[in-house]
């Protein structure tokens, strides 16, 4: 039997960070996904293919007839970490241990801030618990992709895993979450081409609020505050470009905030600046930042913002918000 399962990248528009800290955040799932084929092997052991992460610690050297690999082992380990604590979740809630076989190809850019992590984890869970015949709901994947974040990560708020799970638009407090309505935002992500490990940027906003608790705690209670404002906007009965303008301001408060906690980068701020001048209504940093990714919100300025950030540098996708979460695309008997 082989199953193949499905999950999507996510934007969190307003409140990373602060919401490992039990304040609210807002995020959406967007249509970027990784895929995971599933099916069991006959040599008892896990098995992964992650066909397109680069695996640090390779050492090649060769003569002229022989090339030799090296591989530091703890890297590549690491590297397949996410992967590897969602196989082992899910045989825990099953009872069973078999040998397994797991396939990933994915089209979401690694260490961004578009949630790789909670998707490969995501549909990791969702294809190797239907071929061990578990029936969970998407709730239930959301739990272990949240307890596989936490087991790599050290910390994490659940948010991007419960994002990919359900997909579409949430309102995301302490492992529980809203719907909200689908609104058509207009918006552009910038890619700085580089990436973040959101492992260490929590660790590092963890140390400044251990540091200095007297001033970084007013700044998580601002994006708590900021994140509250910016639901009563989305849900309220004002025209569209009222809402824009007011959920823009509220990004750039939210970026700055994400700047003071030592987040951004120089990178994500000239994206962010370059999106303001030509016309964004607000840009910030989606993710745990540190490289990654920014978006702009752009009413009618979507290709102008684009062509900015592509001349600062950066990389403009253009994305539609994703109602699915997590997918079985496929199952062979
Ligand atoms: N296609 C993949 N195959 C295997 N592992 C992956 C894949 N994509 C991501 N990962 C795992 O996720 C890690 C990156 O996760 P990390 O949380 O640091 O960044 P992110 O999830 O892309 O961004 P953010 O958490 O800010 O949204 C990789 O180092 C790897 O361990
Ligand atoms: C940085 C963070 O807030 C969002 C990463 O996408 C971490 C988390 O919520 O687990
Ligand atoms: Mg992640």
């Amino acid at each position: 039997m082989r199953v193949l399962a499905s999950a999507p990248a996510k934007i969190i528009l307003f409140g990373e960070h602060s919401v490992v800290y039990g304040k609210p955040a807002i995020a959406a799932a967007i249509d970027l996904r990784t895929y995971v084929w599933a099916e069991f092997n006959k040599n008892g052991r896990i098995r992964i293919e992650a066909k397109d992460i680069r695996v640090p610690g390779l050492t090649v050297s060769f003569s002229d007839k022989e090339i030799y690999f090296e591989t530091d082992y703890g890297k590549a380990a690491e590297v397949l970490s996410y992967v590897r604590e969602a196989i082992n979740l899910v045989m825990e809630e099953a009872g069973q241990k078999k040998g397994v076989t797991v396939s990933i190809t994915s089209q979401i850019p690694v260490g961004a801030g578009l949630g790789s992590s909670a998707a490969v984890a995501v549909a990791t869970i969702g294809a190797v618990s239907r071929l061990l015949g578990l029936e969970l709901t998407k709730e239930e994947v959301a739990k272990l992709g949240h307890k596989t974040e936490l087991l790599v990560q050290g910390a994490s708020s659940g948010i991007d895993p419960t994002v990919s799970a359900i997909g579409g638009f949430l309102y995301y407090e302490k492992g529980t979450f809203e719907e909200l309505p689908a609104i058509e935002l207009p918006i552009v992500v910038g890619y700085t081409g580089s990436s973040g490990s959101t492992k260490e940027l929590v660790a590092k906003v963890r140390r400044s609020f251990e540091e200095m608790p007297e001033i970084i705690t007013p700044i998580l209670n601002s994006m708590g505050k900021l994140v509250e404002k910016a639901r009563e906007v989305i849900l309220a009965d004002y025209d569209k470009e009222l809402k824009f303008q007011l959920l823009g301001r509220l990004m750039n408060i939210n970026h700055g905030l994400l700047d003071a906690l030592g987040v951004s980068t120089k990178s994500l701020s000239d994206l962010v600046y370059a999106s303001r001048e030509a016309g964004a209504l607000g840009a910030k940093i989606t993710g745990a930042g540190g490289g990654g990714c920014m978006y702009a919100l752009a009413p009618g300025k979507q290709s102008e913002v684009a062509t900015a950030i592509k001349i600062a540098g950066g990389m403009p996708m253009i994305t539609k918000i994703s109602r699915e979460g997590l997918r079985i695309e496929e199952v062979e008997e």
